[in-house]
């Protein structure tokens, strides 16, 4: 008889865990993982094997104690390997009552090597089975916080394998490399064409080029995840805070007729045509004797410079709206500027940005320019994190740039290594730095951090 290889320690505990978002639901999902699922699963339903796999199975949950009917459900079981977590696994599905889950929960509890499971614990057996890379279990945990459908388009295409493709054949290519060069120095006193070292180091020179080449991208799969930031910006009573509120459509700002009321950034979300925005209000640029607002002016100013997008909003009611503090903002063609007020602003002609440009005419009082304002900034916000089905797929995290730039740096440092040996220790280095971008080397470190983002029951 053909038997299995035991590639987990027997005592590995059997984790059990609410799938489902806990509270009131008309289902609830207990998922059940490890050596003793199928046991679990007889036991809370009275059977004496478990069903056909993969097909919903009707069950009555009981107690196994006290015989005690507990609910009505229905049951699904998934043989490891071919499970999520690559062992055996087992869901019940049950009602979604708070009184219900408890008592399916408390029953499993008892059941001899049933543990409840931690946050990420199902996704971290699936990856130490070698179901999914580092790449995927972070797209799993984006897909599950994704707000927005450009989020989600972008979590799905990461948790399908597109940037750990281009990682592997990024480290084929090294790892192919690496083993040419080791057979020279292996065999350098063998007869190997007196070529191999200097066409092996233009492969690495056309790889470190492509990495180079996605690294100088905008880093748009970064802001795509966290959202894009604007920095609304500009002098006292110019109309910031009514503007946000006004794409907010909510009072999250105070409005008021005297100047310097905002001092703190107030920071609101927005899903513009699907690409997540985190838009701050900021304190009115001017110098003030006020400590506080002092505060809020540098507040603002570090807002700016951090910011994806900075969007300067000109107040509209006064005779000349550049006033000297927005200068250097006005100054940058990057910025986004907005004339408010113009129902104040009778025949006064325009201010003229530099660059001969004009700003976008906006009144909060009266609507008129705010669409035209919204489609603007909509389409900046676009091209700025969007990432074409197209195009190579993007870095989400900052990690993965991190591993990214370390690979470059040290194929540029093998490049100059003056003998092969060097050679071959700074290509085992980059390697290295690619292998722990999709968690194939070295990783445990990270491994922590990374399941620690995921909620309990994935
Ligand atoms: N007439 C007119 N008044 C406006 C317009 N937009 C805003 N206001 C008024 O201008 C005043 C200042 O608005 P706020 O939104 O508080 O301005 P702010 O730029 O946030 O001001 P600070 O936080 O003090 O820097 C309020 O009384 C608003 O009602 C507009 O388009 N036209
Ligand atoms: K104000
Ligand atoms: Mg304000």
């Amino acid at each position: 008889m053909l038997r299995a290889m035991p590639t987990q320690p027997p005592d590995t505990p059997t984790l059990f865990a609410l799938s489902t978002a806990p509270g009131r639901a008309g289902v609830a999902v207990i998922r059940v993982s490890g050596p003793n699922a199928g046991a679990a699963l007889c036991a809370l339903t009275g059977r004496a094997a478990p069903p056909e796999p993969r097909r919903a199975t009707r069950a009555r949950f009981r107690d196994p104690a006290t015989g005690e009917t507990l609910d009505d459900g229905l049951v699904l079981w998934f043989p490891g390997p071919a499970s999520y977590t690559g062992e055996d696994m087992a869901e019940l599905h049950g009602h979604g009552g708070r009184a219900t889950i408890r008592a399916l929960l408390d029953a499993l509890a008892v059941l001899p090597g049933l543990t409840p499971a931690e946050p990420g614990a199902f996704t971290r057996r699936a990856f130490d089975a070698g179901k999914l890379d580092l790449t995927a279990v972070e797209a799993l945990a984006d897909l599950i916080d994704a707000e927005t459908a450009a989020q989600r388009r972008q979590a799905l295409r990461q948790k399908d394998g597109a940037l750990a493709r281009l990682v592997e054949g990024w480290r084929e290519r090294l790892v192919r490399a690496l083993a040419h060069l080791e057979a020279t120095i292996d065999f350098s006193d063998e007869d190997l064409p007196e070529t191999l070292l200097p066409s092996l180091l233009d492969d690495v020179a056309a790889l470190e080029a492509d990495i180079a080449a996605h690294l100088a991208e905008p880093p748009r799969g970064e802001r795509l995840r966290d959202g894009v930031h604007v920095a609304v910006l500009g002098p006292p009573n110019a109309g910031k805070s009514s503007l946000v509120n006004a794409l907010a459509r909510r009072e999250a700002a105070i409005v008021s007729a005297i100047a310097g009321t905002t001092r703190d950034v107030v920071e609101v979300h927005l899903d513009l045509d699907g690409f997540p925005v985190v838009l701050a209000d900021t304190a009115g640029l001017r110098d003030s004797a006020d400590v506080i607002e002092q505060e809020g002016v540098r507040r603002a100013h570090a807002r700016a410079e951090a910011a994806d997008l900075r969007l300067l909003l000109l107040d509209g009611g006064v005779e000349d709206p550049l006033d000297p503090a927005v200068a250097p903002l006005v100054a940058d063609a990057e910025t986004l500027v907005v004339l408010n007020k113009t129902d104040l602003r009778g025949a006064a002609p325009f201010p003229i940005l530099p660059g001969g440009r004009a700003p976008l005419p906006l009144s909060l009082a009266t609507g008129a320019g705010l669409q035209a304002l919204l489609s603007m900034l909509t389409e900046r916000v676009r091209s700025q994190s969007e990432t074409g089905a197209a195009a190579p797929p993007a870095l989400t995290r900052a990690r993965h740039r991190h591993a990214l730039e370390e690979t470059r740096d040290a194929l540029a440092r093998a490049r100059e290594a003056p003998l092969p040996e060097l050679v071959a220790e700074d290509l085992r280095l980059a390697a290295r730095a690619l292998g722990r971008l999709t968690g194939r080397v070295d990783v445990e470190d990270l491994l922590d951090v990374i399941f620690g983002d995921f909620c309990i029951g994935k």
